[in-house]
């Protein structure tokens, strides 16, 4: 951790809030110290701050975090703009420019959108500013929402080549189970999924401001070590001691090698419009050949989706066996499926000599 030059730090609500919904000026002025004392002495951070819905909650005289999903949006939208402010003041008072990156999940699945997420991060860290990422809570429907910034976090870990990512929370540690419990247990160190199979993450926190608890942190550090990112949990104003690489928080180790980066929001942060029902030479194709799927291998299509979107691929008995995105709108598949390529050429132009999910487009989720 000490020597991670590039590093995402996640904060959730429940560390940047007052319990009656309001931000806490105490920490988020220590959240920024330590932060931007890191920035200050050359090392790049990513902040994915959550806190938007609770931050908005008390300027709209609500005592409670709504329950539908439009007031929830509502208070994101205030509270967003009141958090970036300070954001905005409190890195601004020790001289460093802070730029909000507001994602969806189709922002960072589609490739062009893709591409342009990772040029401007890219781009933002080269000048010396400290991005401040969440969700785009305002527009995201309930259908694309990651939900939580736990395994967003992870995702953007990813998406900018990070060294390290840091999820910081309310409690100081993984526990065996939810500390307030008699008889939790801390763990100091994970080193891979089976170390996780006994952990409780059923009870709740206790400001209820944070969405994901304890689940959506162990998830999101399964995709970030399963690509070789290594993790620390800790308490958030253990910030600094965590990211001196001192011994806090529980630490997970790294069990996989990096990935091609898209695949993995591909694999963990869409929620498919359709599915593919492939023949069984096709799922052998995709799978050990690492081939791209034609539309000869193609016997059913479900759902509506247009070119684009992320699908399902399923087996001959509808397991799904991969999720891609697809290059035809659903209502054109139909006529093409189980014909081959050279006839549809032949037949209705050039335009179909498109593959129905090019291998570069997809990632293997069963075997
Ligand atoms: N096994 C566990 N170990 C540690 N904390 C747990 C566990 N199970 C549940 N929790 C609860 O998860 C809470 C953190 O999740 P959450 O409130 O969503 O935080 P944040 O707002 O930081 O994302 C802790 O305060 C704790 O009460
Ligand atoms: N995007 C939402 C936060 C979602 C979320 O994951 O919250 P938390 O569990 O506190 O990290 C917001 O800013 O309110």
């Amino acid at each position: 951790m000490a020597t991670a030059h590039r590093v995402v730090v996640k904060v959730g609500s429940s560390s940047l809030t007052t319990a009656a919904g309001g931000i806490d000026p105490d920490r988020i002025g220590a959240l920024v110290d330590t932060l931007a004392g890191l920035r200050l002495a050359g090392r790049e951070v990513v902040l994915v701050s959550s806190g938007a819905i609770a931050a908005g909650l008390s300027p709209l005289g609500l005592s409670a975090r709504p329950r539908d999903l439009a007031t929830q949006q509502a208070a994101a939208s205030v509270g967003q703009g009141l958090l970036v402010g300070r954001y905005t003041s409190l890195f601004g008072a020790r001289g460093l420019e802070v730029g909000q990156v507001l994602l969806t999940v189709d922002d960072v699945t589609r490739k062009s959108n893709y591409r342009n997420a990772y040029r401007t991060f890219g781009r933002l860290l080269e000048l010396g500013v400290v991005p401040v990422v969440n969700e785009n809570d305002t527009v995201a429907t309930q259908e694309i929402r990651f939900g939580d910034n736990d395994r967003l976090a992870a995702l953007v870990a990813h998406l900018v080549h990070a060294d390290a990512l840091v999820l910081l929370s309310d409690v100081d540690a993984l526990y065996t189970a939810n500390p307030r419990l008699p008889g939790a247990r801390r763990i100091d160190e994970v080193h891979g999924p089976d170390e996780l199979a006994a952990i409780d993450t059923s009870v709740a926190g206790s400001a209820g401001v944070g969405t994901g608890g304890m689940t959506t942190k162990i998830s999101a550090a399964g995709i970030a070590t399963s690509a070789g990112i290594p993790v620390v949990l800790a308490r958030a104003d253990q910030a600094a001691a965590a990211l001196a690489g001192d011994d806090v928080g529980t630490l997970f180790h790294p069990t996989g090698k990096r990935r091609p980066t898209r695949l993995l929001w591909l694999a963990h942060a869409t929620d498919a419009r359709g599915a593919l029902i492939l023949d069984a030479g096709a799922v052998n194709a995709l799978v050990r050949r690492k081939a791209s799927l034609l539309p000869a291998g193609v016997v059913e299509v479900r759902g509506s989706f247009s070119a684009g979107d992320p699908v399902n691929l399923c087996g001959p008995d509808g397991a799904v066996v991969a999720r891609g995105l697809v290059n035809y709108d659903a209502q054109e598949l139909p006529v093409l499926l189980g014909r081959h390529t050279a006839d549809l050429v032949a037949e209705l132009g050039e335009g179909y000599d498109r593959t129905v999910v090019h291998r570069d487009a997809l990632v293997v989720l069963a075997r």
